[in-house]
């Protein structure tokens, strides 16, 4: 059997609202990450001027900061001993620390709602896990106990002063220390545990006014009984106690007793034990003073027993509670030494159950005939006093009471007719609300009205706009066909004179149709520039048409949106019409003394309420009639503008459209006629050049005449000159005769050769050595028959020759 230490586990709040008034410093500081498990506390006498801190730390299970809220708690703190409950365990988790330190926050917490909220403690978060994880084989019983000055209160008991007195009794459902008297409920469902668990701290709460802060010095347990099925007669039991200890402030670090304490009587027992308790477990000591408080006792199996106990230390952050701080954490870390023997408890046949509660009811009998014998009811002497001091108290409080009540009694007589009138009042002018309602609705439904008429004018401004478009549209292509068609028109124009120029300019170099061709095809590109800036200007008029329906649109949108706003203050002035009313009911019903004092601020408010809500009614209309006429004339306006311009821009189009296409006409037929004329000079000009070669023909012919006039000429030359040379040839052989007559005269007349020449004979040989044709020429230069080239005819002549030919 294994033993483990009690589990400390140390939370700190952030500093109250006290503690801030008084500027008192943070002087404790736990790491704020998961698992931290260190407290630090600087417990310089002086924080602030202090130069060398003097920290101490104290080690313990888990830390918790103030930024660890109740879910982060309950999930690291109570789920795991709930699971440990569920698996039989019995298992104590004890809240200590000083007065407001948060042990009572971190047990209970807010438990105002039915369901544990935000706020909510170990208590209420454990009960709604065990409900969570339980079926029907379990059964859940709680019972609530108060511990004040040695005596035992139940929380939760129905019969006042019942006394409870502890009893020790050996069985084997636990430890044997039972409370005798103490009553406890069988619960189905977290909600009734929940209810229990606010019963007794009502209950602590109402006592603890009473009794001068009773709270501080009280301990509760609040206990959850789990027996749990285990075979058809077996079962087993384990108990919770989650116990919120008195204030600690006044159990020193050694577990002394604090002076003031001690002069204030307010010696709490239960806690002192506790420490020595811890003390002697902790120095193992042979005697555990378990049985010198009723704490102690109760909680003996939860110190060194066989239960899984969690303490948790609650601390204050501020300076002001250092002393106090140290003593809980010296205390806890104390504590932490405590080792437990936790055991699953043993099963426990149905036999010995019955047996233990017929053995119980047996005692309660003995108990109740015991009371009876004493004829009257059984009270020692403190409960006795106690019951006659409250007596009294209750006697006085009656009387208090019944004084307050004839006063208000009479406030209330005084009242009745005042609130009557009132009550008339207040039907009047509920009806002067309804009828203005029903102005409101109307309105409303003339707003409704309008908001449809202005739906019909967008949408036959949408029919216009879209009409406009279509318009538009069609015009485009019509602009667009039509400007096909003339494009045909003119290349059916234009083409077979282009052709024609073409051909012309391939066979003559004619400028002025090369130029005629160019400006043609120039007036065609700034036709079709014309044509391109047309159908640019149809465009952004589309585009204008557009921007002005997306304006438009924008106008109705603002409308809408005015509209809206109009009626949400409608609606608002509507409601807070209702919030007013139902307030003032309120006030009125609830408190009638306030009625009389507010009567006539009340009329004054309806006065002006109704002032208001009829100049409300009356600007609402006028904003209503005037928006809606602005945005009426203004749409009319601009619809109006629109139609002019477009009107004025269509017919400047078909203007511009007509006057284009007349001066396109007009060029065309002057080009066709500058065409014609041409064609004309050209046929002309053919004609001139066919008559010119006409006449070249006919100088050809004469010139062929000629030709052939010369060529019989220059035969009857040739001839001449053929028989000349032959006369030549002869003339030559006659000379080669004369020649040789001469050589053979030289021959003959050797002597001669010394002598002197013989006169004219060099001439003559001179001449007879001459060929022929040279000495003629010479002789007769102009009329010689020398060889003459035959005359060429002309290149000119020559073509006109082949041309003729
Ligand atoms: N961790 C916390 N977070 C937020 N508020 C807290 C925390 N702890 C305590 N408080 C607040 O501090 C105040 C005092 O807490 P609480 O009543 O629980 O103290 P206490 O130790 O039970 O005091 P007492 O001993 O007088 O009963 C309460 O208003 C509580 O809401």
């Amino acid at each position: 059997m294994s033993t483990e230490s009690i589990s400390v586990i140390v939370r700190c709040r952030g500093r109250n609202e006290r503690e801030l008034q008084m500027k008192s410093p943070v002087v404790v500081r736990i790491p704020d990450q998961p698992g931290a498990n260190q407290v630090s506390v600087n417990t310089s006498q002086d924080f602030i001027t202090s130069q060398v801190a003097d920290t101490r730390v104290y080690t313990v299970d888990q830390a918790f900061g103030p930024a660890a809220d109740q879910t982060v708690f309950f999930r690291d703190v109570g789920l795991p001993l709930v699971s440990e409950f569920l698996r039989g365990y019995n298992c104590t988790i004890l809240a200590y620390g000083q007065t407001g330190s948060g042990k009572t926050y971190t047990m209970c917490g807010d438990i105002s709602d039915k369901e544990p909220g935000r706020e909510a403690g170990l208590v209420p978060r454990v009960l709604c896990k065990l409900f969570e994880c339980v079926d029907d084989d379990f059964m859940i019983k709680c019972s609530f106990v108060e511990i004040y000055n040695e005596e035992l209160k139940d929380l939760l008991g129905d019969t006042k002063n019942a006394r409870l007195r502890i009893f020790e009794r050996k069985n084997s459902s636990g430890n044997g220390i039972r409370i005798d008297g103490l009553e406890e409920h069988h619960i189905r469902k977290a909600g009734e545990g929940l209810e229990l668990l606010k019963k007794g701290l009502e209950r602590r709460q109402t006592a603890a006014t009473k009794m001068n802060d009773l709270s501080s010095r009280s301990h509760t347990i609040f206990s959850i009984t789990l027996i749990q099925k285990k075979t058809d007669s077996e079962y087993q039991y384990a108990k919770m106690n989650l116990v919120d200890l008195a204030g600690s402030e006044n159990i020193s670090r050694s577990g002394a007793i604090n002076q003031r304490a001690k002069e204030a009587g307010s010696i709490n027992q239960s806690l002192l034990t506790l420490g020595r308790v811890i003390n002697a477990l902790v120095d193992k000591s042979s005697y555990i003073p378990y049985r010198e408080s009723k704490l102690t006792r109760l909680l003996q199996d939860s110190l060194g027993g066989k239960t899984k106990t969690v303490l948790v230390a609650n601390i204050s952050p501020a300076g002001v509670d250092t002393q106090a701080t140290t003593s809980t954490l010296e205390y806890a870390t104390k504590a932490k030494d405590i080792r437990n023997t936790a055991q699953i408890g043993p099963l426990i046949s149905d036999k010995v159950l019955l047996k233990e509660l017929v053995d119980e009811n047996y005692r309660l009998k003995l108990d109740l005939k015991a009371t009876r014998n004493k004829e009257g009811v059984y009270l020692n002497e403190s409960n006795y006093n106690e019951l006659m001091i409250n007596y009294k108290n209750l006697t006085s409080e009656t009387e208090e009471l019944r004084r307050q009540n004839e006063l208000l009694t009479m406030q209330a007589n005084e009242n009745t007719h005042l609130l009557e009138d009132e009550r008339k009042e207040k039907l009047k002018s509920i009806q002067s609300m309804k009828v203005m309602e029903e102005r409101l609705s109307q309105l409303e439904s003339a707003l409704e009205s309008q908001r449809s008429r202005e739906m019909n004018v967008i949408k036959l401004t949408q029919q216009v706009i879209e009409h406009c478009n279509q318009e538009s549209e069609e015009m485009i292509k019509s602009q667009n066909r039509y400007q096909k068609k003339l494009n045909e028109k003119l290349e059916e124009l234009i083409m077979p004179v282009m052709q024609h120029v073409a051909r012309s300019t391939q066979n003559d170099n004619d400028f002025g149709v090369t130029k005629l061709a160019e400006r043609i095809s120039e007036q065609l590109q700034a036709i079709g520039k014309e044509q391109q800036l047309l159908t640019n200007r149809i465009l952004e008029k589309t585009e204008e048409l557009r921007s002005f329906r997306s304006e438009l649109d924008k106008v109705f949108a603002e409308l809408k949106n005015q509209l809206g706003l109009l009626r949400s203050g409608i609606s608002e002035s509507q409601n807070n019409d209702t919030k007013f009313d139902r307030y003032l009911r309120n006030v009125f019903d609830d408190k009638p003394i306030v009625r009389n004092v507010t009567t006539e601020s009340e009329k004054m408010i309806e006065d002006m309420k109704s002032q208001l809500v009829s100049q409300f009614s009356q600007f609402s209309k006028k904003l209503t009639q005037t928006t809606i006429e602005m945005v009426l004339n203004s749409t009319r306006e601009k619809i109006s503008e629109e139609q002019t311009k477009w009107i004025r821009k269509n017919s400047t189009l078909a203007e511009t459209l007509a006057d284009r296409n007349a001066k396109v006409l007009s060029s065309v037929d002057q080009c066709a006629t500058s065409l014609q004329s041409h064609l004309e000079a050209n046929v002309g000009y053919l004609n001139y050049q066919k008559a010119k070669l006409a006449n070249l023909n006919n100088s050809v012919a004469a010139t062929n005449t000629d030709v052939a006039e010369q060529s019989e000429k220059q035969n009857k030359v040739l001839r001449s000159y053929a028989s000349l040379q032959s006369s030549n040839k002869e003339l030559e052989s006659t000379m080669g005769q004369i020649k040789e007559s001469l050589s053979n005269l030289h021959e003959v007349l050797p002597p001669l050769k010394s002598q002197k020449t013989v006169p004219g004979l060099p001439e003559l040989q001179k001449l007879i050595n001459q060929p022929l044709g040279e000495s003629k020429n010479r002789k007769t230069p102009h009329s010689s028959p020398t060889k003459r080239a035959l005359p060429q005819p002309s290149s000119e002549k020559r073509r006109h020759t082949q041309q003729s030919k």
